[in-house]
């Protein structure tokens, strides 16, 4: 396996009120595989969201590097597709602009833009919201269609922070599936943060666990389920015993 993403030694400090400095994170190593699923759990302000702009190039290291197919990250590229959580969309765009828009920046020609768009506004069950403009759609839908742009780009890796975190139950299960069913067929390098430890455990072969004050690495839990996951594995006795793995780490991590 090639290492895709590797995070060397990356700090970062914040000072507040341009006086006391504190570490946001400190001393991350970790290796991302080539065609992996890793998932990032931890407290509120344990670093999560820094360590993944790093890794996007929207913010700088203090100290440290992270690095892409062994090449060091000094900017957002095109390789990287990143999915936050507020959707992020153009609001006077429709849903298929949108995604078409995604295209254009990366360059493609006109003549495909429309058609590589509707592919994946089919994959991410939009094909009827097509011409719809943002605020006639749901928070699931909206993510949908943010989903549906960051695709269609064909990133190798995805960066997603949180990206369900404001949907409901059901639609998120069904993100959950899409998102994994995906993965399965095309094999992207993934890195999910989320604060739902069950969506850790269900999505990831790896769950980062990272602790606060200051930000760092705790422990990475191997999720041995086969893929494709399936909703009856999520009441498996293997994968209760994950999630409490994962729920001590992350709670009570003197102890775990
Ligand atoms: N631009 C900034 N300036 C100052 N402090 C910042 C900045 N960005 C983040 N921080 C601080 O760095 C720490 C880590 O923030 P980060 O957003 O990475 O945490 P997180 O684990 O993603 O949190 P959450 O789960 O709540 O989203 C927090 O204490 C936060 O207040």
């Amino acid at each position: 396996m090639n290492t895709k993403i590797s995070f060397q030694s990356v700090t970062k400090t914040f000072s507040i009120a341009g006086q006391i400095s504190f570490n946001a994170l400190q001393g991350l190593n970790l290796d991302i595989e080539d065609g992996e699923f890793i998932t990032v759990v931890g407290p509120s302000g344990c670093g999560k969201s820094t360590a993944m702009n790093i890794a996007a190039g929207l913010t700088n290291p203090s100290s440290g590097q992270v690095l892409v197919d062994n090449v060091p990250v000094t900017g957002p590229g095109p390789e990287r597709g990143v999915i936050f959580q507020q959707y992020a969309l153009f609001p006077w765009l429709t849903v298929r602009q949108n995604v078409e828009f995604g295209l254009q920046i990366a360059g493609h020609p006109k003549a495909e833009r429309g058609k590589i768009a509707d592919h994946f506004i089919g994959l991410v069950g939009l094909s009827d919201f097509s011409n719809s403009l943002p605020k006639t759609l749901s928070g699931g839908m909206k993510q949908r269609c943010a989903i549906a742009r960051a695709y269609a780009v064909n990133p190798k890796i995805l960066l997603m922070d949180e990206p369900f975190g404001a949907l409901d139950a059901l639609t998120r299960v069904q993100l959950q599936d899409q998102l994994l069913a995906t993965w399965s067929k095309e094999r992207r390098t993934v890195m999910f943060i989320t604060h739902d430890v069950d969506e850790a455990v269900y999505l990831g072969s790896r769950v980062v666990v990272m602790a606060a004050r200051p930000g760092r690495l705790h422990k990475i839990i191997r999720v041995d389920l086969p893929y494709p996951r399936t909703e009856e594995m999520r009441l498996s006795p293997e994968f209760s015993t994950l999630r409490n793995e994962v729920w001590r780490s992350v709670y009570h991590p003197a102890v775990a």
